[in-house]
């Protein structure tokens, strides 16, 4: 049996994934972590108020489905103290997982850190690096809600990573050159550029361009209204992340 802990439990994901854990027959839920639903009940627990609270609580795995501002000092509490965990939660940079890495490797635990669990944006990613082997050239653009606090998304993040393992993107003017207002080409992340929409009436979606002398590729990707497709890539993490020692990213490892 995996002992687990939520963090973020009566959020969007958290809600519909403590129902997932509750509902397997070898995990169980034994720690939930949600500031204002301190000391409400879930099943047989009392919602603790902070993360600290809930480690006290033994368990095996730690996940986080709270926000970019929180996540990255409640996975470094969940490793220092010897969980396993699975980061579902934005915002992290680069800097911040190497960070998580050396603390998750000091104390011989796993960090799943996935930018987007949907099957669909996995495989938007495995056909974009094969693209990238091809075509030199792209640009990221990621949309989400208005309320999404986050820029880039997770998603959009792990993306440029991933394609700066194949190549840097050739650009013919060099952003830097660029002649007018230079924020107008976008952020750039692990040299891709990414484009950051946050509008009414859009969930989450991403779309990678590529683009060469008469031709060119898009690939999409569109998150629904709903977190199902979410919670079955988290379940399968919370199964997997015992085989790793220190911070994986991304979905491949698991498929
Ligand atoms: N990797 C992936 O596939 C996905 C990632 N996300 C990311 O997960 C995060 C959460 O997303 P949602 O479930 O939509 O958020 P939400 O706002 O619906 O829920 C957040 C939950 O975290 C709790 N929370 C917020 N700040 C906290 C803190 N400082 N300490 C403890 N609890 C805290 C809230 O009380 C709530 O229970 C976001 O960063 C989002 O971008 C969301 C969906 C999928
Ligand atoms: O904020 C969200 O909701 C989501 N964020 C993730 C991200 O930042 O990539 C992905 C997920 O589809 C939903």
């Amino acid at each position: 049996m995996i002992r687990v802990c939520i963090a973020g439990v009566t959020g969007w994901v958290g809600q519909p994934l403590a129902a997932a854990v509750e509902a397997a027959e070898d995990l169980e839920l034994v720690a939930a972590v949600a500031r204002r639903a301190r000391g409400e009940s879930l099943g047989r627990l009392t919602i603790s108020g902070s993360v600290e609270d809930a480690l006290a609580v033994p368990s095996d795995v730690f996940v986080d489905y709270t926000s970019a501002v929180a996540v990255k000092d409640n996975v470094l509490a969940a490793v220092r103290t010897g969980r396993h965990a699975v980061v579902g939660s934005s915002g992290l940079t680069d800097d911040d997982l190497r960070e998580l890495d050396e603390a998750a490797r000091s104390a011989k635990v796993g960090v799943l850190a996935v930018g987007n669990f949907a099957i669909t944006a996995a495989l938007l990613q495995r056909f974009a690096i094969e693209a990238a082997r091809h075509l030199p050239s792209w640009e990221i653009l990621d949309s989400a809600y208005a309320g999404k606090m986050d820029a880039p998304s997770g998603t959009a993040r792990e993306l440029a990573w991933r394609l700066s393992e194949v190549r840097a993107p050739e650009v013919e003017v060099p952003v830097e050159k660029t002649v007018g207002d230079v924020a107008a080409r976008g952020a750039t992340v692990n040299q891709s550029r990414i484009h950051s929409m946050r509008l009414p009436g859009y969930t989450i979606g991403l779309e990678i361009r590529f683009g060469q002398q008469d031709e060119r590729l898009t690939l999409s990707y569109d998150g629904g209204p709903g977190a199902t497709p979410y919670v079955a890539g988290t379940l399968l993490a919370i199964r997997r992340v015992h085989e790793f020692v220190g911070v994986v990213r991304g979905m491949d490892r698991l498929l």
